[in-house]
């Protein structure tokens, strides 16, 4: 039986194809072949020992510390484009609250009582304060072109909108999927100073955090609307608000509340709701579930961060995963333990990322525990597992 450990509601669909005879699915358990989570902070968690890999059910991994996992072997998998779709939808009604004072509109529509005329009258007087503008027409600045950005991009010149983008590593596939409409622009700060809708697509890490800051903010046209459906830690959040204050701003859309932000004048707040539609949940823990099994049961890795992808069709042989470190000489120090207990190597695949490699190998018979504790010791070999001999059709269930 493996062993998941699941944080975070997980939909069934993706729970379902972690088969009940073969996989043990809870909230508490000891000893965990696996991690599966969407949101759930996993920094200062202790991971423990048992976990061979990690699955997010979504797309953003700094909940992850994945430089940990990475050191230790254990491959981090996420669901690529998995909920784009949503994120989409819900940048789209975003910049539709902020431009049509929809939020405000509504509390006032609310508010109203008494009879039809009286209604009708209140309805009358009050609806100019909510007039707004229409996005045909404006300028859309999307920061960072992947799946979602290139979503949110298509959309918005089917509105038509006039969009520019900017990605400094544009994939040659996510260019092919961009509308032709979609003109580039120079960078980040040429995107924010020609755009009248700024909205963020980018992962937060060392490098994007705080990116979107004061000096960038004062070059924003004069009543822009800033939408933020990557991650709080992109903006930084006393540049947003003077940036609102001052009017530079007219609304900052988030999707991630904080208490500075609660209460604001222009600050339109949804509680990470990006990826909560029945679709997106359904095809983020599917294609996790269906990664997790695939590697605890098949060694191969597919959609991992901070590991190389490797599969290798399962034949005869008896397989073992081993994670190591980029480094000359790792692969014939592991052939040689094998060889000197005269294991044969059937199949071999190793590939490379980066720092850390993966190395799959198929033997004409099973490796016995004191030489998997042989190549656990060889330096720079972060993780080594025997793999089940009764290989899954996890790929095939992915692939359908
Ligand atoms: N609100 C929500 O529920 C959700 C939020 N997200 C957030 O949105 C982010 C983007 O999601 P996807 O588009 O699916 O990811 P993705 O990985 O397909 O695209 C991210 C893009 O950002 C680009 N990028 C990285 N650094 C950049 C920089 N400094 N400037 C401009 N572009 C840069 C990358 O080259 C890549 O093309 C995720 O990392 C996550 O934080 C994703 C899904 C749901
Ligand atoms: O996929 C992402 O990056 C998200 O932010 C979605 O998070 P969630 O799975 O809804 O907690």
């Amino acid at each position: 039986m493996y062993k998941i450990l699941t944080y975070n509601n997980i939909s069934v669909a993706g729970l379902e194809r972690l088969a009940r005879d073969r996989y043990e699915v809870a909230s508490e358990i000891q000893h965990p072949d696996a991690i599966l989570l969407r949101s759930f902070d996993l920094h200062g968690v202790a991971i423990p020992d048992s976990v061979r890999c990690i699955g997010r059910a979504g797309v953003g991994v700094n909940n992850i510390p994945v430089e940990e996992c990475s050191r230790r072997g254990i491959p981090v998998f996420n669901a690529p484009g998995g909920n784009a779709n949503a994120v989409k939808e819900l940048v789209i009604a975003g910049m539709l609250l902020a431009a049509r004072h929809i939020c405000e509109a509504w509390d006032f529509a609310r508010s109203l009582s008494g009879d039809d005329e009286t209604v009708s009258r209140a309805v009358e007087q009050g609806k100019k304060r909510f007039a707004g503008t229409e996005l045909a027409g404006k300028t859309l600045g999307v920061l960072g072109l992947g799946a979602v950005g290139v979503r949110v991009a298509n959309a918005a010149v089917s509105l038509g909108m006039n969009v520019i983008g900017f990605d400094p590593a544009l994939t040659v596939d996510r260019a092919w999927e961009l509308s032709a409409s979609v003109s580039r622009a120079a960078g980040i700060d040429d995107s924010i100073a020609r755009s009248d809708f700024i909205s963020l697509h980018l992962p937060l890490n060392g490098e994007t955090r705080h990116m979107i800051g004061a000096a960038r903010l004062e070059a924003a046209k004069k009543g822009a609307v800033l939408l933020n459906f990557s991650r709080a830690g992109i903006v930084d959040e006393p540049s947003v608000c003077a940036a609102l204050d001052e009017g530079r701003l007219s609304a900052y859309v988030s999707d991630f509340p904080t208490s500075g932000l609660m209460g604001r004048k222009g600050v339109l707040l949804l509680p990470h709701l990006g990826a909560s539609t029945a679709e997106a949940e359904d095809n983020c823990a599917a294609m996790v579930a269906d990664q997790i099994r695939d590697f605890l049961e098949n060694g191969n890795i597919r959609n991992s961060v901070n590991y190389p992808t490797v599969e290798m069709p399962r034949g005869e042989g008896h397989r073992i995963g081993v994670a190591n470190e980029n480094v000359p000489n790792r692969v014939s120090q592991i052939s040689a333990a094998l060889g000197e207990a005269n294991l044969n190597i059937l199949e071999l695949v190793n590939k490379s990322r980066g720092e850390y490699a993966y190395t799959l190998i198929d033997l004409n018979a099973e490796v016995p525990p004191t030489v998997m504790d042989r190549i656990r010791k060889i330096p720079g070999v972060l993780s080594v597992h025997s793999i089940s001999n009764h290989p899954s059709s996890a790929t095939a269930a992915f692939q359908d």
